[in-house]
């Protein structure tokens, strides 16, 4: 059955139970599953392994983002073989179905900002938005035990590190494990966000002071292209949390740490990066060099020291982030 949920999922004719109106269930090695929403399934175990913890895992946010989405199904699979047995509460989510179905990043607008309590937009994202803050904040009041949210995604870019996590700006602190499980499972570098950004692992951080990462793993490509075995230590990752594990403990010097220094937001149609498309993740730029172009703000020069651009994107929506501007900076404590 759960070797079906992800294509069930995906199809648009599938019949799927909504929130409050609850779904199958059925039985997993260890524990059982039951279906919340389209594209939402809880692993629920029997009993609690000794170092679990509440995990919700997410793919698919944006539709275009394959990698994590084959990551999450060749995790499913394995515990439905019974090569893994569950020994935590799991929350898996499918983000936005009907851009994974068309292979796109978004239809209408970018569900990654909108994971705010008083959205007040209208439109499938924004309905999907409401529903999985929803399903979340039933999942972390149902399970007393630490929170954790890992938000899988692929980078649009190359990038000098490939793989590497964004820490939601929230009040609560991220515990030093943290940084050492990443570390253990591959990142290479991470990123320090400088303000609130309404993520879907800001959500979490924010309303539920969970452990909550963006994870880029890679960069975008079609089902059937992308390389899991460089995921195998956040498959390893993925393994310990669903089983109630302890989770891998890497090397710190292993991880290059940033923070985000500016977002560089589009304010105007005219509005352009003065560097190429295809500049890589990380690449840095020194002090005096034009970044962009915006008819409203005017030019974006390097200020003071040399600055590294993460998610450069000319073609966001008005108003929205177009790059970070980020420096690197000493690891956590
Ligand atoms: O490569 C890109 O330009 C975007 C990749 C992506 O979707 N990244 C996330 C990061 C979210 C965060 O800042 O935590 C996003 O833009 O939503
Ligand atoms: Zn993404």
């Amino acid at each position: 059955m759960l070797d079906e949920w992800l294509a069930s999922s995906l199809d648009a004719d599938s019949v799927e139970p909504r929130e409050g109106r609850e779904g199958p269930e059925g039985k997993v090695p260890g524990g059982r599953y039951r279906l919340h929403a389209p594209g939402v399934l809880e692993l629920l175990p029997d009993e609690l392994a000794p170092e679990a913890q509440a995990c919700v895992v997410s793919a698919g946010i944006h539709g275009n983002e394959t990698a994590p989405i084959e990551l999450v199904g060749a995790w499913l699979a394995r515990l439905e073989a019974g090569q893994l047995r569950l020994g935590a509460p799991v929350l898996v989510i499918l983000g936005n179905l009907e851009a994974i179905r068309q292979g796109v990043r978004f239809c209408t607008t970018n569900l990654n900002r909108l994971f705010q309590r008083d959205l007040d937009l209208e439109g499938d994202e924004p309905d999907r938005a409401r529903e999985l803050m929803a399903v979340v904040d039933a999942f972390f009041a149902r399970h007393a035990l630490p929170h954790v949210h890992y938000d899988m995604h692929t980078a649009i870019r190359d990038s000098r590190y490939p793989r590497f996590a964004v820490e939601p700006f929230a009040d609560a602190k991220t515990d030093p494990a943290q940084w050492h499980g990443l570390a253990a499972a591959g990142m290479q570098a991470a990123l320090h966000q400088h303000r609130h950004s309404w993520t879907f692992s800001h959500y979490s951080k924010h309303y539920h002071a969970a452990q909550a990462f963006t994870l880029e793993l890679g960069k975008v490509r079609p089902f059937g292209e992308n390389d899991l075995d460089a995921l195998s230590g956040m498959r390893t990752l993925l393994e310990a949390l669903l089983e109630g594990r302890q989770t891998p403990s890497g090397n710190l010097e292993e991880v290059r740490f940033f923070r985000v220094v500016t977002e560089l937001m589009r304010q105007s149609q005219d509005f352009a990066l003065c560097f190429s498309e295809e500049t890589p993740n990380f690449t840095e730029f020194a002090v005096g060099t034009r970044l962009a172009h915006d008819g409203q703000a005017g030019d974006t020069v390097v200020e003071e020291a040399p600055v590294a651009v993460v998610f450069p994107n000319a073609q966001v929506e008005l108003g929205a982030r177009a790059a970070l501007l980020v420096r690197a900076c000493p690891p956590p404590k």
